[in-house]
């Protein structure tokens, strides 16, 4: 098989855009099944009963939104979550799922350094692919810390502060970060070609028909699996 198609940052943005329009979607819903993949990819990377302890970072857009929702279906497949979400957002939905998981106990952190060393997991739900540019406060220091990471991390549609098509970036915070796993949403992004950890796809809400019109393959989904694993040449393992 040929490598994975990627999706670009600006058709990855136009394809939401039209499953939220034209396609009858909500965000809410795809954030769900985003988040649902994520917990899942974590599941498969390692269960509760070896790595309760999971630190999930959360940016201020819909990649901290995909954090949020998977921290919530990680406390109820039995692991013990603690959020990281510095840059809180008024909007609607992220108050929700924040209530959410305040309901469920899951406590919030101020201090990331200290919580990712009492964690078995990180999950890197800071930026996905809307980031452009030099990473900005208060972010630069937690992605030095995710490079310097010895605990796993698994980030979610791409390593934060790699830039969407050129990847890993030459200078800043980031320019050591290489996480253990990464699952993306939908599909694959440019940045694939430099990533060499464990790689997923998630997001399971696309059909054949806008997949063909954006140029990418629906992966070969298993019966109620929302993640499919891949090797790094691109083949279904
Ligand atoms: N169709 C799908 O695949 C879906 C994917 N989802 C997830 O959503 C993100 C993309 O979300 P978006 O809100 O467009 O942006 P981000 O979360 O990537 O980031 C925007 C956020 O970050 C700030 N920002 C941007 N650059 C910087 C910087 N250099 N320094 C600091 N802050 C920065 C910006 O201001 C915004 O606040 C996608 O990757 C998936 O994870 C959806 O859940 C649903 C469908
Ligand atoms: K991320």
């Amino acid at each position: 098989m040929a490598s994975l198609r990627t999706l670009g940052p600006k058709a990855a943005a136009a394809l939401d855009e039209e499953l939220m329009s034209t396609g009858g979607f909500s965000v809410d819903q795809l954030m769900e099944l985003a988040g649902l993949s994520v917990a899942q990819a974590m599941y498969a990377l390692s269960p509760p009963q070896k790595s309760p302890r999971i630190l999930v970072a959360c940016g201020p857009g819909n990649n901290g939104g995909d954090g949020l929702v998977a921290a919530r279906h990680l406390h109820h497949f039995g692991y013990k979550p603690t959020m990281y979400f510095p840059k809180q957002t008024k909007n609607e939905l992220y108050q929700r799922l924040r209530v959410q998981l305040e309901q469920l106990k899951v406590p919030f952190t101020d201090d990331f350094v200290s919580a990712a060393g009492k964690s078995d997991w990180i999950i890197d739900a800071i930026f996905g692919f809307s980031f452009s540019g030099e990473v900005r406060e208060p972010f630069p220091a937690v992605i030095k810390a995710l490079a310097e990471s010895k605990v796993p991390v698994l980030a979610v549609d791409a390593p934060s502060s790699w830039n969407i098509e050129d990847g890993r970036p030459k200078d800043g915070p980031g320019k050591d970060y290489n996480p253990d796993a990464l699952v993306s949403m939908t599909a694959p992004k440019p940045l694939i070609k430099w990533f060499k950890g464990r790689h997923f796809v998630g997001g399971r809400f696309v059909g054949q028909e806008i997949a063909e019109k954006y140029g990418f393959d629906v992966p070969p989904y298993q019966g109620s699996d929302q993640i499919v694993e891949y090797a790094s040449n691109g083949e279904k393992l």
